[in-house]
């Protein structure tokens, strides 16, 4: 895959980088994660801003305020010459599983800069202790959103949220033959206008023949169960991130995570388990049934992406013109 770094086209086009092997010996990992980051370092500094790209001096990003912390760094709300940005820092270090994360989620975030449906990136910068991704701000993410509100996401917001996040994962499937594993809500942002999109692509996976290999972590309570089982070596794909989404839209449905108990008896439950089902009585049965396909235990049996657009929820929701700004707003009190 041609690995870009470069908001569409900054970068050498030649340049590519040839396939990872799928069980990489830590030195050869060592070896791909050093030419990625050279790669990368060309591109440093370089913001993409109002259609002009720009020489960007890092003394230029201004703080602003704490956003929030993930396992790879922080989210800080800074401002560039007056523009507003989320900026993730992540410390560089020699850790090379560590750093292939922050160097496939700059990567992705980078490639998918022509997809509506994915946080943009204004550009990045690396300096020799950390790599500061500047990406669109953001008004919050869904994990979030469920907290402050104390309410479930109505079915007519789910619904259009779940056409920006099929058209996300498909994007990055077909495009760039990604699957992202690890969807949930707290990668799921929306901003200010209702606007939905997918983030954080740290432990992305690239396809290879459409399946994916690693055994990366992602949040175990998130996973298909095929990913879960000891006993199943096999690779996987896309329809794993498939069950990612099928649980998010339960949680945010009913407004609470579908399983409960330690979190060993979750994994338990989510591998041996009857799969949650929406009630019916409280949703559309069209709602219903995307989710339980959704949520299948036999990955083979889950829609693709293409079966998922056609699905009649999908469908219904593209014709409706609901205004998620408003309903944003009103429920944040604005
Ligand atoms: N572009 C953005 N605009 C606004 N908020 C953002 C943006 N990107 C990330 N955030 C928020 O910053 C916080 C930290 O994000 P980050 O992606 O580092 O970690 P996470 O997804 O919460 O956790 P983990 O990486 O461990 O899964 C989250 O609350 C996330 O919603």
């Amino acid at each position: 895959m041609d690995r870009d770094f470069g908001l569409g086209g900054l970068s050498d086009p030649s340049f590519s980088i040839p396939e990872p092997v799928p069980h990489p010996s830590s030195r050869d990992n060592d070896y791909n994660v050093h030419q990625l980051l050279e790669q990368a370092i060309k591109n440093s500094g370089v913001l993409s801003l109002q259609g002009n790209k720009q020489k960007a001096d890092i003394k230029d990003l201004i703080f602003i305020e704490d956003i929030g912390h993930g396992s790879c760094g922080t989210v800080g709300k800074c401002s560039y010459k007056g523009v507003i940005m989320a900026v993730k820092i992540m410390p560089r270090t020699k850790n090379s599983y560590e750093m292939s994360r922050i160097l496939m989620d700059l990567d992705v975030i980078c490639l998918s800069f022509d997809c509506p449906y994915i946080v943009r990136c204004f550009g990045y910068f690396i300096t020799p202790t950390d790599v500061r991704v500047c990406m669109e701000c953001m008004a919050t993410c869904l994990d979030r959103l469920l907290i402050h509100i104390r309410q479930p996401i109505p079915e007519r917001i789910i619904g259009k949220l779940s056409i920006s996040i099929i058209k996300a994962l498909h994007y990055l499937k077909t495009k760039h033959q990604i699957m992202h594993r690890d969807v949930k809500p707290s990668n799921i942002l929306l901003d200010w206008s209702g606007v939905i999109k997918l983030c954080d692509f740290g432990i992305a996976g690239r396809l290879i023949e459409s399946r994916a290999h690693s055994k990366q972590a992602g949040c175990p309570l998130y996973m298909g169960p095929e990913r879960l089982d000891p006993s199943n070596t096999n690779s996987y794909d896309i329809r794993s991130d498939v069950w990612s989404l099928g649980l998010t839209l339960v949680e945010l449905a009913t407004g609470q995570y579908p399983y409960a108990g330690s979190e060993f008896e979750m994994l338990a439950k989510i591998v041996h388990g009857e799969p949650p089902r929406l009630r019916p009585g409280n949703f559309t049965p069209e709602f219903c049934d995307l989710v339980e396909k959704c949520l299948q235990r036999e990955p083979n049996l889950r829609p693709n992406y293409n079966e998922l657009l056609q699905h009649p929820f999908i469908l219904f929701h593209e014709q409706q013109e609901t205004d998620v700004e408003e309903w944003f707003a009103d429920v944040m009190g604005v």
